[in-house]
């Protein structure tokens, strides 16, 4: 963790917040509030949102701040993501966000050790760092980013992490989504405990 980030979680680097409807895995279609948090050394070389990487850029922000902007919206769903954003202490700003009636979520690459206090956990586990088995044990879905066909054994042995009950999603790398999306397809329909996911965001054109 940054030096200048408190231990408490009182403080977090603030890339973005925005009311958007979630794109992707077991909750698209639905409305949510995003809190994007800078910061990230995971490394992804296809990740859309390098901007975030360097958590110097983003501003420390209360975290009370960022619940009252929160609130604000008819949606009680609040997605945070980042960057990795279990880098952070997340347990002051889900304790408050809870407190206000809102749902948490997270969006994370389980390469750090969980904090806070989550109403459903979206697992995107990278080879780049491997996430922490504290996680995956909690992780209602866990959501594969395939980028080649070596991915599909890669969400094979990410599968045997997770619990019984955890949702398994197959979404396409971005830049590789029209080469990809056929296999998915094909790989979905042979082994129907997976489900695919789309970006469907960047279809809608909406953040
Ligand atoms: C930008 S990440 C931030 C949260 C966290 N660091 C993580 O990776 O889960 C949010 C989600 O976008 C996915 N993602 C990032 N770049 C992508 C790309 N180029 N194509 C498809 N999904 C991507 C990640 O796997 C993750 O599920
Ligand atoms: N609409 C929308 N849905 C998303 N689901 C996960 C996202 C993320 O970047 O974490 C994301 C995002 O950036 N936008
Ligand atoms: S872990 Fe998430 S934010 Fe970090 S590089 Fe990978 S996709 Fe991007
Ligand atoms: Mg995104």
């Amino acid at each position: 963790m940054m030096a200048q980030v408190p231990e408490d979680g009182t403080l977090l680097p603030l890339m973005e917040e925005f009311y958007t409807i979630q794109g992707e895995g077991y909750n698209t279609g639905k409305a949510a509030y995003f809190i994007r948090l800078g910061g990230c050394d995971v490394g992804c070389h296809w990740c859309d949102v390098k901007e975030s990487w360097d958590a110097d850029m983003h501003p420390l922000t209360a975290a009370d701040e960022i619940v009252q902007h929160a609130s604000k919206y008819p949606s009680k769903a609040i997605v945070v993501t980042g960057g990795e954003p279990l880098i952070y202490n997340l347990g002051y700003l889900t304790a408050q966000l809870q407190k206000s009636g809102l749902k948490t979520f997270i969006e994370t690459s389980g390469a750090y050790p969980l904090s806070g206090s989550w109403d459903w956990i979206c697992l995107s586990p990278k080879k780049f760092k491997a996430p922490v088995q504290q996680v995956a044990d909690k992780a209602d879905e866990l959501k594969v980013i395939v980028f080649n066909k070596s991915d599909f054994a890669f969400a094979e042995h990410n599968a045997l992490m997770v619990s019984d009950k955890c949702k398994l999603y197959l979404q396409p790398e971005w830049s590789k989504a029209k080469e990809m999306t056929p296999l998915i397809v094909e790989y979905v329909m042979n082994n129907p405990k997976w489900e695919i996911s789309l970006q469907t965001h960047k279809y809608l054109n909406i953040p």
